[in-house]
């Protein structure tokens, strides 16, 4: 019986690109019947933050510049399933959607890039570091006070280019993004989440689809990864707790042993002058409540002073 292809959503961009280009073949392997020639359609989306390359991110608004226009086209019929990289993903998603899944988790590590040193410790002090993520910059800044943050902008590959072009002395990109490229070569050093505590959800891909669509949702089941779907609930939860934004820098990391789960998250001023942290630990059935506990501590202890800072 002929079908309508499931049309994938994803944005234009080259790591985009690959990785649904990945989740597209794990569907077809967990699902013969779709593996068929014509049985699933790309469908690029271009978003704000494709288009918009000359100002931060955090200066033009929160994280739906990545994911508004696939969220428009699900809501409009014109794709059934959108992949994103779940660290886009706001906590708040439009009426009529849902996260249908969460797939396995990559490495969530921030990887440090660069022509002219082989680690953050060993980069010429003064260096300029070029990135437009504050939680990256707070951190750099945090180990390194004598760094200089300039803003490096676009995808992956442009920041890339640029660092090469002298830009920036060095830079920061996820490690799965580069992974997911084949460019993890051009990574110096990967930092330990101890020196940088990733994104909240970073290295974690999630397919979002209407939510009336059962069938679509229970067929995306056997692509999901029930670990990651906690770690990052728990992460999400946390951030959700403080209302984040890419104006407010902050990192969250859940892990799962067996049936405990450890959550770290930092909050910080974007100078790396001062930051709060939370480390708790739970069972993994209790994921949910730990992150929203974790970012209620968080609030409760940066206080006035975040308020005040962040606008
Ligand atoms: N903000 C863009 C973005 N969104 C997700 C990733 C990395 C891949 C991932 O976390 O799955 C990147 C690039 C980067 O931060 O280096």
């Amino acid at each position: 019986m002929a079908r309508r292809p499931l049309r994938i959503g994803t944005r234009g961009s080259p790591m985009a690109l690959a990785q649904t280009g990945m989740v597209r073949d794990r569907i077809a392997a967990a699902h013969p019947d779709l593996a068929e020639p014509g049985a699933m359609e790309l469908v690029v989306v271009t978003t704000v933050a494709d288009k918009v390359l000359d100002r931060p991110l955090s200066e033009i608004g929160g994280k739906g510049l990545f994911t508004k226009e696939l969220e428009q086209a699900l809501l409009t019929d014109q794709v059934d399933i959108a992949v994103h990289s779940m660290k886009d993903v706001e906590t708040w998603l439009p009426d009529g959607l849902v996260i249908a899944c969460i797939l396995e988790r990559d490495d969530p590590r921030d990887a440090f890039l660069s022509p002219r040193a082989n680690s953050l410790a060993t980069l010429a002090p003064g260096s300029r570091v070029g990135t437009s993520s504050l939680r990256r910059g707070a951190q750099v800044l945090m180990h390194r006070p004598d760094l200089t943050i300039v803003p490096l902008r676009g995808n992956a590959n442009t920041r890339m280019k640029r660092l090469e072009e002298g830009a920036c002395d060095a830079t920061l990109l996820a490690i799965a993004g580069l992974e997911r490229l084949g460019l993890a070569d051009r990574a110096q050093e990967i930092l330990p989440v101890s020196a940088m505590l990733p994104a909240v959800a970073q290295g974690a891909l999630g397919i979002e689809c209407r939510a009336g669509d059962t069938e679509v949702i229970a067929r995306l089941q056997a692509v999901a990864c029930p670990t990651t779907t906690i770690a990052v609930g728990a992460e999400r939860a946390l951030l959700e707790e403080l209302d984040g934004s890419c104006r407010t820098p902050i990192a969250a990391l859940a892990q799962i042993d067996g049936d405990r789960l450890t959550l770290d998250g930092i909050l910080f001023l974007p100078d790396g002058s001062t930051h709060w942290s939370t480390h708790r630990t739970g069972r993994v059935a209790d994921a949910l409540a730990i992150g929203r506990e974790a970012g209620a501590e968080l609030k409760a202890k940066a206080g006035e002073t975040y308020r005040a800072k962040l606008q």
